[in-house]
């Protein structure tokens, strides 16, 4: 079932659940998952924050658009973004051309509740982080969109119901007939 499907890459701002809901749907499209934000880290041997504080964020958006483009090349991953992916012509060329891309639309007040307690994401790292997120969104939401095959809001609903419905969007993209059935997934995944 969707084994055709081209990969699959998700794209959204800081807290829309890349990194969750992609994990989830790889797990279930029986795919590998790979998150451009940990490859990126793997590959340089140290974080973000210490990327960002030593190489500045140009530094890092050279990175990211290394990884991005190594990444989009595999034929059936599950391929999570970081939130300023989109900000490179490149990478959103990467990105449309190879795969089917799905832009997780979180409101700025979800992004602030799910990012507030980590300090992972330097950008985030000021005095004001509700207004870098909202002026963040203003300036890219146009760009994923222009990315998107796919447009999911992720509000207030389970993980689990977003891979569910993201699955049914996906099969749109098939070749060939596809019954979504229900998700077995164990509690911790909800
Ligand atoms: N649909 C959801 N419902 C409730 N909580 C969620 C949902 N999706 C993600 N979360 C929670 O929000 C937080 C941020 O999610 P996640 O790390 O997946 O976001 P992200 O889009 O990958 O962010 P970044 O761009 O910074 O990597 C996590 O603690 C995660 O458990
Ligand atoms: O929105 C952004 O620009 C970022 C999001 C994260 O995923 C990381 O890629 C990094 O913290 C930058
Ligand atoms: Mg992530």
């Amino acid at each position: 079932m969707l084994e055709e499907l081209p990969s699959v890459f998700l794209v959204g701002p800081m807290g829309a659940g890349k990194t969750t809901i992609g994990r989830l749907l790889a797990k279930y499209l029986g795919r590998e998952f790979v998150d451009s934000d940990w490859y990126v880290e793997l590959q340089t041997g140290a974080d973000i924050p210490w990327i960002f504080a030593k190489e500045g964020e140009a530094g890092f958006r050279e990175r990211e658009t290394r990884a991005i483009d190594e990444l989009t090349q595999h034929k059936q991953i599950v391929l999570a973004t970081g939130g300023g992916a989109v900000m490179s012509a490149e990478n959103r060329e990467f990105l449309h051309q190879r795969g089917i891309v799905i832009y997780l639309n979180a409101p700025v007040d979800v992004q602030m509740s799910r990012t507030a307690k980590d300090k992972s994401r330097p950008l985030l790292q000021q005095p004001n982080p509700r207004k870098i997120l909202h002026d963040l969104y203003r300036v890219r939401d146009p760009l994923y969109r222009q990315v998107a095959h796919i447009i999911m809001p992720t509000g207030h609903t389970y993980p689990r119901h977003m891979v569910h419905q993201l699955l049914q969007q996906l099969a749109s993209f098939s070749t060939s007939p596809t019954v979504i059935p229900d998700l077995k997934l164990s509690e911790d995944e909800l």
